[in-house]
């Protein structure tokens, strides 16, 4: 089961909610005002004791009504005082913490936006989901109640205890007796609440991820008869977080058992020796009255603190498990020059920030660009292809997409693991559109995942017309290059929306129709709201080859100077395939392209093909050249590979 990969760093619970300042920081003074009011509030309920102990020693004892009722107003109006100071400390916070909790959410949701591919496939989405719901409610109520109670207690009982012991020290003394094994005890217990709060917020992000993969893949659990062992696999983990649930039901109980009963004891002790001491004309009446009302007013901040520390450790956790993934790195933004490609340590070009050029000046020369083809032609080329290279660096040095020596490896892989892609280089002349083609798991996915900087390269580099990759911002990139997916992905928005996605903010009704034609996506006229239906999780299901044909006019509708398509029309029939080509192909007229492809026919799109065989290009040319002179290739393209393939 998927559970989180970041590990725990060993922080206090106080240094991990200390880093929580930078969001409570501009409500600080309201949520301190908050603070001042309840430490009002409470220290008024101190003050009952004292007044019940001047109408027992005075009015009572006098037998002087007017003195008693005026006593019972005063409770009256202390009551109401402290009642209505809590409930204006409740307003004051109820909004500027609601507001802490929206800003921490959306910077979580912005972050996890930012954050690279290679982490979105490290984690499991309900580990994520469960960090922007269950965690951030916590934090909310962590700053809403113990973080005011415990310092609001913490006052009350020192308040409290100075008024007993000055009341009566020796009976002070007897009710003080139990602090020190309540506070050894809140010590010993928040250790290990803290872990078993962890394992406990981790399960649910677990559970989470089971239920989100449920739902998504429910067509495969019910088409396999699975639904069954899914449950198994859902209670088992529900039956793990019912047990650590328990868990830490049983260490409250336990804490709560000892912080309610020492006191209790020690209250206990000091009645039985203030009846003794007012029996024997030690101590007025009125005194213990006031002593005793004060202890019992102490109960509930007493009380209240286990359960308080409880809330503050799953506090800890949750902004623990927040800033796991706050503190990810993002992906870096384009720099100015480009950077150094990382080297992972395996053979191919290396780059070094000191030996690069700049890259915003880093144009390829055709002297490099020949000793590229040089480089595709020692390996096991066929002959047309080399020098079909040869001509294409020649004629067009600096222009289209060019890949340089480029390796991978995921980050995730085995360090010993041979790379994905092995010293690939590869160019797509500008215009051109070159189809790639390679066994399954061969590479194809990966290396079209480089050229919008989903994944970055380990070696080596890429130039769109001359231009190192890494030297533009992100947002520039990926305006120069769209990408179109072989599964695609709809959002819970309109069609017309889904696909304008594609497009800089200025695209209108003409550009939607437009991509829409061309990747034979009219059917959408025929929706029930037309371009303005609902589409996604929440809206109208469309078939495998329907969702393709928008994922295709959103790819295309901004008319991207380089277009990245992986396998995207292996949905289609070969009629409606072979009309969206003869569209393609006067969009591709001046659209530089790089098409994933599996079949003669989308092959056949494209102005050349590139094999990618062993992590590497192994032959550049046309199709029929390829055919004639590469066997590797003919297999491929014959209809045993596509019953491999199945
Ligand atoms: N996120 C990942 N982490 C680690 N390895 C991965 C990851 N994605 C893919 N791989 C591995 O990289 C290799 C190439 O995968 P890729 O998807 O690029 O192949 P492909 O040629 O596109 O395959 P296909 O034709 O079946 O779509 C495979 O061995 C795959 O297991």
């Amino acid at each position: 089961m998927p559970t989180t990969p970041a590990p725990t760093k060993d922080r206090s619970a106080v240094r991990t909610l200390l880093r929580l300042w930078p969001y409570v920081r501009p409500v600080r003074v309201r949520l301190f005002t908050a603070a001042v009011i309840a430490v009002v509030a409470s220290c008024t309920g101190l003050v009952i004791p004292l007044v019940l102990k001047w109408m027992v020693d005075g009015p009572v004892a006098d037998r002087d009504s007017a003195g008693v009722w005026l006593g019972a107003l005063s409770l009256l109006l202390l009551g109401a005082a402290e009642a209505l100071l809590f409930g204006l400390r409740r307003w004051l916070v109820a909004r500027p913490l609601s507001r802490v909790e929206a800003d921490m959410r959306a910077d979580l949701y912005r972050h996890l936006q930012r954050l690279p591919v290679a982490f979105h496939d490290r984690w499991a989405s309900g580990q994520l989901l469960s960090r922007g719901t269950t965690d951030l409610m916590l934090l909310r109520m962590f700053l809403a109640f113990p973080l005011t109670f415990l310092l609001v207690n913490a006052v009350t009982i020192l308040v409290g205890v100075t008024i007993m012991l000055l009341q009566d020290w020796t009976l002070g003394l007897v009710v003080l007796g139990p602090a020190i094994p309540v506070v050894v005890t809140c010590v010993f217990f928040e250790n290990r609440y803290a872990r078993v709060a962890r394992r406990a917020q981790d399960q649910v992000g677990d559970l989470t991820t089971v239920v989100e993969e449920s739902v998504l893949g429910i067509r495969i659990i019910k088409g396999f008869g699975r639904h069954r062992s899914q449950a198994r696999a859902f209670r088992d983990l529900s039956a793990g977080l019912r047990g650590t649930e328990l868990h830490k039901a049983r260490l409250l109980a336990t804490i709560w058992a000892i912080i309610v009963t020492l006191p209790e004891l020690a209250i206990g002790a000091a009645l039985v020796l203030g009846t003794v001491q007012v029996a024997i004309g030690e101590l007025s009446a009125g005194t213990l009255v006031a002593f005793l009302s004060t202890a019992l007013a102490l109960r509930w901040p007493v009380d209240s603190i286990g359960f308080l520390l409880a809330m503050s450790q799953e506090a800890a956790t949750a902004t623990e498990r927040y800033f796991e993934v706050m503190d990810a790195e993002p992906e870096d933004e384009g720099v100015p020059g480009g950077r150094a490609p990382r080297d992972r340590g395996f053979s191919g070009r290396r780059v070094s920030a000191g030996d690069e050029p700049a890259a915003s000046t880093r144009r390829v020369s055709a002297g490099e660009g020949r000793a590229e083809s040089d480089g595709l032609a020692s390996a096991p080329t066929s002959a047309p292809a080399s020098a079909s290279a040869s001509a294409s660096s020649a004629s067009a040095p600096e222009g289209g997409l060019r890949f340089h020596g480029v390796s991978f490896r995921y980050p995730d892989a085995d360090p010993g693991s041979p790379p994905v892609l092995d010293r690939v280089d590869l160019h797509v002349r500008a215009g051109e559109s070159m189809a790639l083609v390679g066994a399954t798991g061969s590479g194809k996915t990966t290396l079209t995942a480089l050229v919008p900087r989903l994944h970055e390269v380990t070696s080596g580099w890429i130039t769109l017309d001359g231009e190192d990759i890494t030297a533009m911002p992100r947002e520039e990139l990926r305006a120069k290059v769209a990408v179109a997916f072989e599964e695609p992905t709809l959002f819970s928005a309109s069609v017309g929306e889904n696909v304008l996605m594609g497009a800089g903010g200025d695209a209108d009704d003409g550009d939607l129709e437009r991509a829409l034609a061309v990747a034979q996506a009219e059917f959408v006229h025929a929706l029930p709201q037309g371009t303005r239906t609902q589409v996604g999780e929440q809206g109208l299901s469309l078939s495998g080859g329907q969702r393709q044909r928008l994922a295709l006019a959103r790819a295309v509708v901004g008319r991207p100077r380089f277009l990245v398509l992986d396998d995207p029309l292996s949905a289609l029939d070969v009629h409606t395939e072979a009309a969206v080509e003869a569209a393609l192909r006067r969009v591709l007229a001046d659209t530089t392209a790089l098409i994933v492809a599996h079949r003669p026919s989308t092959v056949l799109l494209a102005d050349r093909v590139a094999l990618l065989s062993g992590g590497r290009i192994t032959a550049v040319g046309t199709h029929h050249e390829l055919l004639r002179t590469n066997a590797e290739y003919a297999h491929l393209m014959s209809g045993d590979q596509e019953a491999d393939r199945r």
